[in-house]
C-alpha cells in the first residue's frame, strides 16, 4: 500500500491548543554525528547581548541565523540580517522541506556550549513568523531536556521532552499562541548541544524597527 501522509514516520504528540510532531531518526544525509561536527566548526557562532528591563546581559548561548537573502528578522529585541545559507544547511533545509511538506526561509542556529547555557521560557510568536507558523527544530549533539508550558491552564501539566542528537521536533498549528517553550540549564554536567530551528519570515510582515 502507498503511503498516504507525508508525515508517516512522525509521532504525535499529544499537546492540548497544540501540534506536536516528532521524528525520532529521520533520514538527514549524513549521521547526526557527523552534522554536529560540521555545524559545530563551520558556522559562525556568536554571542548577542539581549536586554531586558532596559537592562544589557550577554545570552547564555551561541548563535547565528542564516536566511535567505534581503530578509531580516526581530528575535531577543534585536533586529538581525540573517548570514548566507551554508552548502550544509540548505542540504538540510531541502531535507527537512521533503519530510515535512513545509517551506523554510530561514534557520536560527543555538549553541549550547555546556549544562550551564540555556534559553528562556518563551514562544516563537514574532509577527514577521504569521498566525500558526510551523517550526521544525533539530537537535544534534548532547541530549538536552525541551519543556513546553501551557500559557494559561494551570490544570494541563508541562511537557518534558528529552531531546537526543538527530531528534526532528516540529511545532505548528497553535503551539506558538497557547504554549511556551525552553532549554532549562542543567545541574548535570554535558558537552555541546546544537539545536537549528527552521522557519518562515513572511516578508511582507518584517517590521523595520
Ligand atoms: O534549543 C531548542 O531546542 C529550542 C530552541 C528555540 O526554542 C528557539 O530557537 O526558539
Ligand atoms: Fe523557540
Amino acid at each position: 500500500m502507498s503511503d498516504l501522509f507525508a508525515c508517516d514516520d512522525a509521532e504525535h504528540l499529544d499537546l492540548p491548543g497544540g501540534e506536536l510532531l516528532l521524528y525520532r531518526d529521520p533520514d538527514l544525509g549524513a549521521s547526526a554525528a557527523a552534522l554536529f561536527d560540521e555545524l559545530h566548526s563551520g558556522l559562525d557562532w556568536r554571542q548577542e547581548p539581549i536586554t531586558l528591563f532596559g537592562k544589557r546581559y550577554m545570552q547564555p548561548r551561541l548563535l547565528a541565523w542564516y536566511a535567505d537573502a534581503g530578509l531580516s528578522y526581530r528575535y531577543s529585541g534585536i533586529q538581525h540580517q540573517p548570514l548566507a545559507w551554508t552548502p550544509g544547511l540548505a542540504a538540510l533545509r531541502e531535507r527537512i522541506e521533503m519530510l515535512t511538506g513545509a517551506s523554510f526561509n530561514s534557520v536560527l542556529a543555538n549553541q549550547y556550549r555546556d549544562h550551564r547555557d540555556s534559553m528562556g521560557l518563551h514562544a516563537d510568536d514574532e509577527p514577521e513568523l504569521g498566525q500558526r507558523p510551523v517550526i521544525a527544530s533539530l537537535s544534534l549533539g548532547e541530549e538536552r531536556v525541551f519543556r513546553l508550558k501551557h500559557r494559561t491552564r494551570r490544570d494541563i501539566k508541562p511537557l518534558r521532552l528529552a531531546l537526543s542528537s538527530g531528534t526532528l521536533l516540529i511545532m505548528r498549528g497553535d503551539t506558538q499562541k497557547n504554549w511556551r517553550h525552553e532549554v532549562p540549564k542543567q545541574t548535570k554536567t554535558c558537552g555541546p548541544r546544537i539545536n537549528l530551528t527552521f522557519r518562515y519570515v513572511h516578508p511582507e510582515l518584517v517590521r523595520n524597527n
